[in-house]
């Protein structure tokens, strides 16, 4: 995959990423967590320009408040399966969409992510070409929709989703992962489950 991550105008993107924001926010008592005010603008814009500057596409996955989302970036189509399936529902919904090599997830409520996520998950991919999805880590903790994926392995979502699956580490599991040790804060990847407030 080499170094490249950067911004270009190629015809065909290399890396297609997608920012999943379909969510019920319960924890953050119903809200559409993405659209919630962090430092004077919507979490989910912070996030946008963090993954724009590391991929050559960016879609936005959400379920509500389209054209709110709309006015931030491209969406990808609203999930296909019904009632908040997680994550892997707005992915399924947005494979056909993402024509990069490689897929970049990033969750909406993590406005302060490495500069650095899609290189050094790429790496990763590089060096294990064996595995189907590297995602990152960082002070112990896996954050699963921290992850590059190689578009091949989206063709096994509609079978996982149709057998019941919903863990996005399940379906690593399946396809094969690698956990990538940011040498980073832990803090870049603290998330807004219970809100901004
Ligand atoms: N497209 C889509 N995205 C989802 C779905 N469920 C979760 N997400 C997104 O995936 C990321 C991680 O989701 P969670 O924090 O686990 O779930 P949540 O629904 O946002 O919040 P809780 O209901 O409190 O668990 C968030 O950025 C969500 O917006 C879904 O059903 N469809």
């Amino acid at each position: 995959m080499g170094e490249s991550h950067s911004n270009t105008s190629a015809a065909t993107p290399t890396v297609s990423a997608l920012i999943l924001a379909g969510g019920a926010g319960r924890r953050a008592g119903g809200q559409d967590k993405g659209l919630l005010p962090w430092r004077g603008r919507p979490l989910v814009a912070w996030v946008y320009e963090r993954i724009a500057a590391q991929s050559d596409e960016v879609l936005i996955s959400c379920n509500r408040n389209r054209e709110a989302y709309a006015r931030i970036g491209c969406l990808a189509p609203a999930d296909l399966r019904e009632g908040f399936q997680g994550p892997l529902a707005g992915l399924e919904a947005a494979r056909n969409e993402l024509g990069g090599e490689f897929i970049l997830l990033a969750p909406c409520d993590m406005p302060d992510l490495p500069v650095d996520l899609a290189s050094a998950l790429g790496q990763a991919l590089d060096t294990h070409p064996e595995v189907q999805a590297a995602y990152a880590s960082a002070g112990g903790d896996n954050h699963y929709l921290c992850a590059l994926l190689r578009r091949n392995c989206l063709a096994t979502l509609p079978s996982f989703l149709d057998a019941g699956g919903r863990a996005v580490r399940h379906w690593y599991a399946q396809i094969g992962a690698v956990s990538v040790a940011m040498d980073t804060q832990a803090s870049q990847f603290t998330n807004l489950n219970h809100g901004t407030q």
